[in-house]
């Protein structure tokens, strides 16, 4: 099983965006998690292409992008063409979401499906055979610093029982409130990509990612 710690930059300091990125990259962290809102799926507005595009030019880092906007099939191949390397767009935010999942196949990349705390697992568990990973989100999409939603935990396992029941290639990424307790409760339930904000960039980046990357390892060996 691989796992990943999969770092938000919505946490950055956009200030010195790139260099926090190559501190990610010089501690060996694989994914770099990319939260686009548009202030219509979600509340907030991030940023969006320009800001991939150049960061892009500087990192070899899988380029995780997670977009929480309204209809998200309109902006899949710019998206892919600024540098995306996998694209995760939300099940609520789809009209037609196995048409959106085509559409980001067909551009060649990783396709992710996400789903907000309320919606359940069976809306999406028919359409786990096209994707390459699920996310759930463990808060409300929109801002980072809150804190997980205990009840998530059991959607996670659900999720985890039909993958493997269905003998199904699919990653479970969460996202959302964590933290040293909750990364270890995201992880027990099934989860392998752990996508954290405020807990990698608040404080001394360099020491949280190692501290934060040693866990996951000894928390991944215990459950093998
Ligand atoms: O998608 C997000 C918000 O919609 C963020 O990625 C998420 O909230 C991470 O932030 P934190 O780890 O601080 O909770």
């Amino acid at each position: 099983m691989e796992y990943q710690l999969c770092p938000s930059i919505l946490s950055a300091d956009f200030n010195r965006l790139g260099e926090q990125i190559q501190t990610l990259e010089k501690q060996g962290v694989k994914w770099l998690h990319i939260d686009v809102m548009d202030g219509d799926f979600v509340p907030s507005i991030s940023f969006g292409m320009p800001v991939i595009r150049s960061i892009r030019k500087e990192s070899k880092m899988f380029f995780d992008v997670h977009l929480m906007v309204s209809a998200p099939e309109r902006y899949i191949q710019d998206f892919v063409d600024c540098g995306a390397d996998s694209i995760t767009i939300h099940a609520e935010a789809c009209e037609d979401l196995e048409r959106a999942i085509e559409l980001i196949r067909d551009a060649g990349v990783k396709v992710g499906i996400s789903i907000k705390p309320a919606t359940p697992i069976n809306d999406i568990s028919h359409l786990l055979e096209d994707v390459d990973m699920v996310l759930v989100m463990t808060v409300q999409p929109g801002f980072g610093g809150q804190k997980y939603i205990p009840e998530c935990t059991e959607k996670v396992q659900e999720l985890k029982e039909i993958i493997d029941r269905e003998e199904l290639n699919v990653d479970i990424q969460v996202d959302g409130g964590i933290n040293d307790s909750t990364m270890e409760t995201a992880m027990r339930a099934g989860a392998n990509f752990l996508v954290a904000g405020s807990y990698v960039f608040n404080g001394d980046l360099e020491s949280n990612v190692q501290r934060i990357q040693q866990k996951m390892q000894d928390i991944s060996e215990k459950l093998n």
